[in-house]
């Protein structure tokens, strides 16, 4: 039984292609991230056919409207039968998701600071606060809204568990296993370190998508998991 703390990031284009890698990692995944790639290219469809495969699905959209808009957005998702829904974690953003939600199962995650940001991407952006202590002022919201996790990186995630204990999920990208490629990902850590660190979830996507052969790679985290949790 593979342990549903790796959620693997299908980002690739369409429909087809998400359904051959499903099929080609098997059961060495239970939960599958859907993200803006898949989605604008028919990927939704996918939520209700994973969950009828007994598979759980993370509809990463990373909604950032008004409110109304949100609130209605999340409700959407939510009659999809999805499991986690990111939004920005912005404090009028995360109310409104929280409404959205209703009594429905889905869960919403505030995306704290992308973990291709560090410190001088913020600071490009007029931010005044760092990576940390903005990712802390985020979590505080996040807890005040209600909300049941965020999206940080590995490097928030000691900080993040002292601060909040078990009161949100702490779901991490930006997660690399030993000599893997950063790619564009700027704030990271091996999966044992994400465990080892408090980490509910971990994301991982180009490092089991881009293997030459992906259901070894992804039997491998899973492998790492086992261990750092055991
Ligand atoms: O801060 C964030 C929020 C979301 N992501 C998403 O996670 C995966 C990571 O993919 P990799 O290929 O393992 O880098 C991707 O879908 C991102 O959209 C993130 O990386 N950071």
């Amino acid at each position: 039984m593979p342990s549903n703390r790796l959620i693997v990031a299908l980002d690739l284009p369409d429909v087809a292609q998400a359904r051959d890698m499903a099929a080609t990692l098997g059961d060495a995944v239970s939960f599958y991230k859907i993200g803006m790639e898949l989605a604008y290219g028919g990927g939704l469809a996918l939520v209700e056919e994973f969950s009828r495969a007994g598979k759980q699905v993370f509809v990463d959209l990373k909604l950032h409207d008004i409110g109304a808009t949100v609130e209605k957005a999340t409700a959407q998702i939510a009659r999809l039968g999805a499991r986690f829904l990111t939004v920005h974690a912005f404090p009028q953003t995360l109310a409104a998701a929280r409404r959205g939600v209703g009594d429905s199962p889905l869960q919403v995650l505030g995306v704290t600071v992308m973990t291709s940001y560090d410190d001088s991407d913020l600071a490009a952006c007029g931010y005044r606060l760092n990576v940390r202590d903005l990712v802390a002022l985020r979590a505080k919201q996040a807890q005040e809204a209600g909300i049941a996790g965020l999206i940080l990186s590995p490097e928030e995630l000691v900080a993040t568990r002292e601060a909040v204990g078990r009161a949100l999920l702490l779901v991490t990208p930006g997660v690399r296993p030993a000599g893997a490629a950063l790619g564009d990902q700027k704030r990271v850590a091996t999966p044992a370190q994400a465990f080892a660190r408090g980490a509910d979830y971990i994301v991982v996507g180009r490092p089991i998508l881009a293997a030459p052969e992906p259901r070894a790679a992804a039997l491998a985290i899973q492998a790492e998991i086992a261990t750092a949790t055991s």
